[in-house]
């Protein structure tokens, strides 16, 4: 299925520790579903673990990308759009139940501190306000550090994370689940200094920056809708250059190369200032394409292709009737027919039809009929005077 490429066959992973993070869960649940064995290597913070992969210590880098309440993981897609050229190979969805955990016995009414990662207090917000009003939300590196801390420290403290970081450092799980939502999921991503050879059930993540003016975001969706290309993802972080510039992260349904997505990103390309493909890998939810070669679409496939293009173009001709509609207002008796302003439309547009693979001759006779269909629009809106 999907094999990720590895330095010198040294399978090693660096994922945000120390033992007993969320991404550790996820990092093990990556590598159970694995033939080969895996090493796990710990590191200190988001940063640690792109440097260890960059600099090829590690074969692969797993890191928090989104939670499902708490939405992205900042400084992980500002890595990835401004100081590291590293490709996403993977992605894992972890489900997330928030644990308090301090010592054995500690009453919850005597608790001073709660530490843990910005994310994971984000995550208990309301049962903190509900529960432990009294208590000081403290941020910290990693869930699991601040259990570390917890357990170091001889204070009535509390942290909040898994209960393998409440056993790793010899702490209890006061209150299981303290999640304000039940449904708390975190989307993990493996990153690696090559791209993987997945082609099903692919999902591709890119980075497009767009300036910012009007229409250009739209031009770039506009290419995904086109070809039925499903979004799964859109979020933007800014610039860092100016006010109102952002990159847009975009994940889409499809492989990089399939001819769909190749096309689109062809397009996209001529529109945005610059577009990265952070990586194709397999989805881990299960995309409509399931288990079919992207490469080798079916006659439905194709058919299905054309019926949505064909809806497109109906959609277009219905926009293009109301906009004539109202040029017709600016009309005046006898004077409805504008046949230069016609031929310099039609050499324009027998221009990009080349460009586009379609026939101008063709298109010349369709707007004919076209053209002739509009003026007598206008025509009858011009005589019948509304
Ligand atoms: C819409 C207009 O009116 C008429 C219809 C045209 C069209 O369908 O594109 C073009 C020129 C006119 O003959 C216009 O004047 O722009």
């Amino acid at each position: 299925m999907c094999e990720i490429k590895t330095a010198n066959n040294i399978n090693k992973i660096a994922y945000l520790g120390p033992i007993g993070t969320f991404c550790e869960e996820a990092a093990c649940k990556f590598t159970m579903r694995e033939q080969v064995d895996w090493q796990l290597l710990p590191c200190g913070t988001i940063v640690d673990v792109f440097n260890s992969v960059y600099r090829g210590e590690v074969d692969l880098g797993i890191v928090p990308i989104e939670n499902s309440c708490e939405g992205s993981v900042n400084q992980t897609l500002d890595l990835l759009a401004n100081e590291f050229d590293l490709k996403i190979t993977g992605e894992i969805i972890l489900p997330v139940q928030q644990n308090l955990i301090s010592r054995q016995g500690v009453e919850l009414t005597a608790i001073t501190r709660v530490l843990s990662h910005p994310q994971a207090l984000a995550q208990c917000r309301e049962y903190l306000e509900g529960h432990l009003p009294g208590a000081e939300p403290v941020e910290i590196a990693s869930t699991a550090e601040a259990a570390r801390q917890v357990a170091l420290s001889g204070e009535v403290w509390a942290a909040i994370g898994t209960a393998g970081a409440a056993a790793a450092y010899g702490l209890a799980v006061l209150v299981p689940a303290i999640n304000d939502y039940s449904n708390n999921e975190t989307r993990f991503v493996l990153l690696s200094r090559f791209d993987s050879d997945c082609f099903w059930d692919c999902k591709t993540s890119l980075l497009v920056y767009v300036l910012n003016q009007p229409g250009a975001l739209s031009r770039v969706l506009g290419e995904f809708s086109l070809r039925g290309i499903n979004l799964t993802k859109i979020e933007s972080r800014p610039t860092r250059k100016k006010i109102g510039e952002y990159f847009f992260f975009i994940d889409i349904e499809g492989h990089r190369l399939e001819p769909k997505v190749k096309e689109a990103l062809e397009e996209i390309r001529t529109v945005a200032q610059a577009v990265r493909v952070l990586g194709t890998y397999r989805s881990a939810v299960k995309v409509e394409t399931a288990k079919r070669s992207v490469f080798e679409p079916t006659l439905d496939d194709l058919r299905q292709e054309i019926d949505m293009i064909d809806d497109q173009i109906i959609e277009l001709l219905g926009r293009r009737t109301r906009t004539v509609d109202k040029v017709g207002n600016f009309k005046k008796v006898g004077s409805v027919r504008d046949p230069e302003r016609e031929s310099r439309v039609l050499e324009k547009l027998r221009k990009l039809a080349e460009i586009k693979g379609f026939d101008p001759d063709v298109i010349s006779k369709v707007y004919r009929i076209l053209f002739d269909h509009f003026v007598s629009l206008q025509q009858k809106k011009v005589d019948s005077g509304q």
